[in-house]
């Protein structure tokens, strides 16, 4: 984290990654805070890759009109093998010197944010990243931009399933996105209400789901609903109805994979303002000659966590909210 006072000229957004709702709302913010300095504004497509085959487009304010409503990404998101080669940096690092790039705003996750770190280690070009993932995997910020959608339209989804499991009282498993980390199934667990959830985070022990299944079942229940993290230890919703139908064949079970639904959509009210909030921060530090930085928001406060810490360690689950979910299923 250098503080030198720097004139930035000219800077790179780019988006990387999963896409995630509220990834337009910060490219917004970074164009406009950036005009707003006097600031030229190359946005690049395809994030990596584009940087790496030179897709820049000039971008200005009207450039990011009428977007920040919108799902998915206007730079159009990818994920590049050949950035985490040497080589594939040195050519995205070329390019920035082509067009005079003083610094570069990647808008992503922790491999958008390894990435830019090397870029920044390698060949000096600041770089500062702006977390959106819907997996909300990044420590540094409270919630990462497109978070809090995802989670909106997976309980939307779960509601749903609710209301036809009750009807048939069938028994449904819900499999809801998270590679590697339980944040989506853990708060929908909550907040629709479901029996169980099964977290990445936690030992799944599958003779012990059962066992709390049948005693749920003894209590009359009229629908089961168990939400289960994809990347579960016991291979995801399939795999774990494949463990389990036998024992339930008179509940006739369904799976619902909810899949890349929850990756779209408009973004909530609190993804457009957190969004709108680090693209413009993320502009901002860079002014005040900040590298290698990643912006976030803790406790409703703009925080400041160098790259190398946010890429070192998995935020944790809060452990009260998995007991809770416990308690009152
Ligand atoms: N270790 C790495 N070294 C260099 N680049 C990386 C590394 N990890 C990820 N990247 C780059 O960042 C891109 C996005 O990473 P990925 O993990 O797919 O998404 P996210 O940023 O949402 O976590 C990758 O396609 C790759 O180009
Ligand atoms: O769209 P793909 O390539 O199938 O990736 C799916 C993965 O992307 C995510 O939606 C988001 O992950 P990242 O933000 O790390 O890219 C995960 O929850 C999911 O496992
Ligand atoms: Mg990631």
């Amino acid at each position: 984290m250098s503080e030198d006072l720097v004139k930035v000229k000219t800077i790179a957004v780019l988006t990387s990654g999963g896409d995630s709702p509220g990834m337009n709302a910060a490219v917004r913010a970074v164009v406009r805070a950036a005009a707003q300095s006097e600031i030229n504004v190359y946005g690049v497509k395809h994030g990596y890759y584009g940087l790496i085959h030179d897709e820049f487009v000039e971008m200005d304010t009207h450039s990011v009109s009428n977007i920040i409503q919108r799902g998915g990404t206007i730079l159009k998101s990818a994920r590049s093998e050949e950035f985490r080669t040497e080589e594939g940096r040195k050519k995205a690092a070329d390019n920035l010197k082509k067009y005079n790039i003083d610094a570069l705003v990647a808008i992503g996750g922790d491999g958008t944010f390894t990435g830019a770190n090397l870029l920044s280690k390698e060949h000096g070009v600041n770089a500062v990243g702006v977390p959106a993932t819907i997996d909300n995997d990044i420590i540094g910020t409270d919630e990462t931009i497109g978070y809090d959608s995802a989670l909106n339209t997976a309980l939307e989804a779960i509601d749903k399933i609710r209301d036809t499991a009750d009807a048939h009282e069938r028994m449904f498993l819900v499999e809801v996105m998270g590679r590697d980390t339980g944040f989506i199934a853990l708060e929908t667990s909550i907040a629709s209400g479901a029996e169980i959830a099964l977290l990445p985070e936690e030992l799944t022990n599958v003779e012990e789901v059962k066992r709390q299944l049948n005693n749920m079942l003894k209590e009359q229940r009229r629908s089961s609903l168990v939400v289960v993290a994809e990347g579960d230890e016991t291979g995801g919703a399939i795999k774990l109805a494949e463990k389990i139908k036998d024992d339930f064949s008179q509940y006739d079970m369904r799976v619902c994979i909810l899949g890349h639904i929850q990756r779209g959509g408009a973004p909530t009210a609190r993804d457009r303002v957190l969004a709108s909030r680090l693209g413009a921060a993320a502009v901002k530090v860079l002014i005040e000659g900040h590298s290698e930085v990643m912006v976030g928001v803790v406790n409703n406060s703009l925080k400041l966590t160098p790259m190398r810490v946010a890429i070192s360690k998995k935020k944790e689950l809060d452990h009260s909210l998995i007991e809770l979910a416990k308690i009152l299923r």
